[in-house]
């Protein structure tokens, strides 16, 4: 049995810089929450291993996580999972991705290793984890001492899911710390894009998950790619890279009929944004986030709508972390109106209830687009199904110049999506 979990590596030092704090909350409120032991959830985890059946697994879906079924895409890649079949899985954002590595974890024997590329995503994910799926992390920000504290964990067999950066896989002695004794059943690659050069959030770390080093370092033998958004040339560098066969795609339809777009010309943007905002529809608006590109240009768009009387804040990934998290708390619980973000914004963001997104600049791509946008149509379908015409309102302020390269990257795009 899963024993209950130690607050993953030690406590929190003093002097911790604000990363290290970050991630001592989390392992502190993962402590409070976690449950000691429930034979009830043992038993449907034993029959669902046993014989992982749509009924099996439903049962546990409806006994550890509370929900009366899988969502489109979720019971293939979980059954591809559990029977050792390397998937890649492409679902919006919010449509439930998680779920699908956290269910296989209670009935696989080893370990799951989740990778990911952001800090503040491994530490909210391992926020969620249900109460009986211990889970831990492993941060550079963390002393010697929660290192090995965490080691200390997942070798006396505690941790059950663990969440890494990329950058571990350059590092030796992480991969020296699995073997005969410590298996992993599963690697799960989130925001699997971020392995394509072509990709909007390319990260050259993740150049290093090939599935030959997988296999050769630490012995994995299936693997879970997740992402929200891949064009066809992302796809198959994901598939070639971790060596997925080409029936192991599962995608649902992007297509948000939720989605209300507008394109409008300025000059001035500056001025328009302010209009925009002041009238209807945004100006009835709980909830709405500004794109921008730059950090400076973040920062000044917000001081520009504090000015004037809008309450907004700005999130960039040049602040500390705790002011996003504070900032992204304080969105989610609707105590701001205006986030004015770059397109760090949103990976993560779980709030249902996001009514506008203004893009003050065009996005680079289509990808980035629908990553910006999706993120917050996705989830107002649930809502959708009680509440007709529901929508999210998307708006463009573009210039003249910027036309041109617009038509030509969409086309682009448009050519090479799924
Ligand atoms: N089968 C289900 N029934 C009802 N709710 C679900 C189901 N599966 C997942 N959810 C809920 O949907 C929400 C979004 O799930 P999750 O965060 O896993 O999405 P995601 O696809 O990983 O998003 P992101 O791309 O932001 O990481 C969560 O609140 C989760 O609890």
């Amino acid at each position: 049995s899963w024993k209950r979990q130690q607050p993953g590596g030690g406590k929190p030092r003093a002097g911790a810089d604000e990363e290290g704090d970050f991630v001592a909350e989390a392992l502190l409120e993962r402590e409070k929450n976690s449950a000691a032991g429930d034979d009830g959830v043992l038993k449907v985890v034993e029959v669902a291993r046993e014989d992982p059946s749509e009924q099996n697994l439903e049962g546990l879906l409806r006994k550890v996580f509370g929900y009366d079924s899988f969502r489109e895409g979720q019971l293939e890649a979980i059954q591809n999972v559990v029977a050792g079949e390397s998937t890649v899985l492409v679902l919006p954002t919010g449509a439930g991705k998680s779920l699908c590595y956290q269910l296989p974890a209670m009935i696989l024997p080893g370990l799951t290793l989740v990778v990911s590329p952001l800090l503040s995503l491994m530490v909210d994910q391992l926020r969620k984890l249900p109460a009986f799926l211990p889970g831990g992390l492993l941060a550079s920000s963390q002393t010697s001492d929660e290192f090995h504290g965490t080691l200390r964990l997942l070798r006396a067999g505690e941790i059950k899911v663990l969440f890494v950066s990329p950058e571990r896989f350059l590092n030796e002695e992480f991969l020296q710390i699995f073997g005969d004794t410590l298996p992993i059943s599963l690697v799960v690659i989130d925001e699997a894009h971020c392995i394509s050069e072509w990709s909007h959030n390319f990260r050259p770390s993740y150049l290093r998950l090939r599935a030959s080093l997988l296999r050769r370092k630490l012995n994995i033998q299936c693997i879970l790619a997740m992402t929200a958004t891949a064009t066809t040339q992302t796809l198959q560098e994901i598939v070639n890279a971790l060596e997925i066969p080409s029936g192991n795609l599962i995608q649902t339809s992007q297509i948000r009929e939720n989605l209300k777009l507008s394109i409008s010309m300025s000059d001035n943007r500056l001025k328009d944004l302010m209009l925009l905002l002041k009238s209807p529809p945004f100006v009835n608006m709980r909830s709405i986030i500004v794109y921008c590109k730059f950090q400076t240009e973040t920062d000044y768009v917000c001081k520009h709508l504090c000015d004037n009387n809008i309450n907004a804040k700005s999130y960039h990934s040049g602040l500390l972390m705790k002011k996003r998290s504070r900032v992204q708390e304080l969105f989610c619980s609707n105590k701001i109106r205006v986030v004015v973000a770059t397109v760090a914004f949103g990976m993560g963001l779980d709030k249902s209830d996001v009514e506008g997104v203004i893009h003050y600049r065009l996005p680079e791509s289509l990808e980035e687009y629908i990553q910006n946008v999706w993120t917050c149509s996705f989830r107002k379908l649930d809502v959708l199904e009680g509440m007709d015409g529901y929508h999210t309102v998307t708006f463009f302020l573009i210039q003249q110049h910027s036309i041109r390269f617009a038509v030509f990257h969409t086309a682009m795009a448009l050519m090479n999506m799924q």
